[in-house]
């Protein structure tokens, strides 16, 4: 039996829900895991025009919607900006999402890809 290499899409997928998991775990208070309501942050839906969560990413890795790890990371950086675009910068939630923004970047910077991309060679 040929063993069955991995394509293309199945292996950015599971690179995506590596960082994925990695960047969730940094989001302590579940603050970005779920779309953010006009309940909770009123006139959210009108400030936000395009809102992005960890759930939303998550179905779109699955739904292999992003072709690469910059498509993810576009909108990994929608989502810390838009809670720093609604939210004050005294707020819980803004100093969650530029530490959140950070780390991201550090985590999907050129260097760590090309590791990841050796260690998957
Ligand atoms: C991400 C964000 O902007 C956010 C998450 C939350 C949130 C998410 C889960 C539980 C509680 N709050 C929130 N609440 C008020 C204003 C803004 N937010």
């Amino acid at each position: 039996l040929l063993m069955r290499q991995a394509d293309e899409p199945t292996i950015l997928k599971g690179c995506l829900k590596y960082i994925q998991s990695i960047l969730q775990r940094k989001d302590i208070n579940g603050f970005f895991a779920y779309p953010v309501n006009d309940v909770i942050a009123p006139g959210y839906s009108s400030i936000i025009q395009h809102p992005v969560d960890f759930s939303t990413m998550l179905t779109k890795i699955e739904a292999e919607e992003y072709h690469s790890v910059m498509d993810y990371k576009k909108d990994f950086e929608l989502m810390c900006n838009n809670a720093m675009t609604y939210n004050r910068p005294d707020t819980i939630y803004y100093k969650e999402a530029k530490k959140l923004l950070y780390i991201g970047r550090k985590q999907m910077s050129k260097e760590k890809l090309m590791i990841m991309k050796r260690n998957l060679g």
